[in-house]
């Protein structure tokens, strides 16, 4: 169909969370599908419980919660598509929804953002870094730095404002997502994965439909990027393997990088990944490279090598 066509269709509904966060990515995503396809795209807000809750994201079970309004409207039709955080996502594939597209990953890191400009190294043991993640407060912990880990929550505002009040010295937060808000420059690090690995899925993006509408599946295909997808495959099909969901310790990061096996160029993945306990006294780190199209293999052998390992024991255990 050409561009004028359809410009004459009724826009694409996209339904997206309200925070500043949500507004960005959904909004980056409907510009990039409008380039693409002249389709037009309107944006319509859907409240979760996530977004109203002050519970703690552990309690309420995980990031999970904000993704369940979103497919509710994919399934009852009230909008055509929408757009998450991946690593928000659920490893369990949702009855009757399409994961249509994973957009080119942003920077998949994560980074700190500490009072006076400082960073991890040259902040003084007693120094209080909030974070609600079971997964930082572990790798945090890990380090052996002296640093009191702090518990919060809160949309990105929230979190950089402990920082700005005084309250806390430090918070760490996705790159990504303070990119997406146009607020890079406030990292005053971003930490290597050799400390900190990032959350299966950080700074990607998922772009879900109904699986039925095949034509709108098509449509969305445009915005895949095929090495995004095998990256974030292999680090989640590890977390399913872990049997681990979106609020446990567990890191991992794939990189892609183009090599050469017997003359022929290859697109090869580089799977990290941790597991530790809640207090970071015990993690298991392991490493393994395989084939872009292995990426699910990859993520499952992996995770089968740190179960044998004693990964099961470590995700079990709680900070007192
Ligand atoms: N858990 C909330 C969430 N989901 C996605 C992002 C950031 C963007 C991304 O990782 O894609 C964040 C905020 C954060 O972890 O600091």
């Amino acid at each position: 169909m050409t561009e004028a066509s359809h410009a004459a269709e009724a826009p694409l509904r996209l339904g997206t969370r309200r925070s500043a966060l949500a507004m960005a990515q959904s909004g980056h995503v409907a510009e990039a599908l409008t380039k693409l396809t002249g389709r037009q795209v309107e944006l319509v807000e859907i409240t979760t419980y996530g977004d109203t809750s002050r519970e703690h994201l552990a309690q309420i079970g995980g990031t999970g919660v904000f993704v369940s309004a979103l497919r509710d409207a994919l399934l009852d039709g009230s909008i055509d598509f929408a757009v998450h955080s991946l690593k928000d996502l659920p490893t369990a594939e949702p009855e009757g929804l399409t994961l249509a597209a994973v957009p080119p990953r942003q920077d998949p890191r994560d980074a700190l953002v500490a009072r006076d400009g400082l960073t991890l190294g040259e902040l003084p043991a007693g120094s209080r870094i909030g974070t609600g993640s079971p997964r930082r407060a572990a790798q945090l912990r890990a380090l052996g730095l002296g640093h009191e880990i702090v518990p919060i929550r809160g949309n990105v505002d929230t979190r950089i404002g402990y920082v700005t009040s005084g309250e806390l010295d430090a918070v760490v937060l996705a790159k990504a997502g303070l990119a997406r808000l146009g607020r890079a420059d406030e990292a005053t690090e971003v930490l290597d994965p050799l400390q900190m690995l990032p959350a299966p899925g950080q700074g990607a993006l998922a772009v879900e439909c109904v699986s039925t509408d095949a034509a709108l599946v098509e449509l969305l295909a445009v915005l895949d990027d095929p090495d995004t997808r095998a990256a974030v495959l292999a680090e989640r099909m590890l977390l399913a393997e872990l049997e681990a969901g979106c609020s446990a310790p567990v890191g991992a990061l794939a990189d892609v990088s183009v090599g050469e096996s017997d003359g022929e160029e290859v697109t090869e993945l580089y799977l990290r990944a941790v597991v530790a306990n809640g207090d970071g006294s015990h993690s298991v780190r392991l490493s393994a490279t395989g084939p872009l199209d292995e990426a699910a293999s990859l993520g499952r052998e992996l995770a089968a090598e740190m179960l044998a390992r004693g990964a099961a024991g470590l995700m079990g255990e709680r900070v007192p």
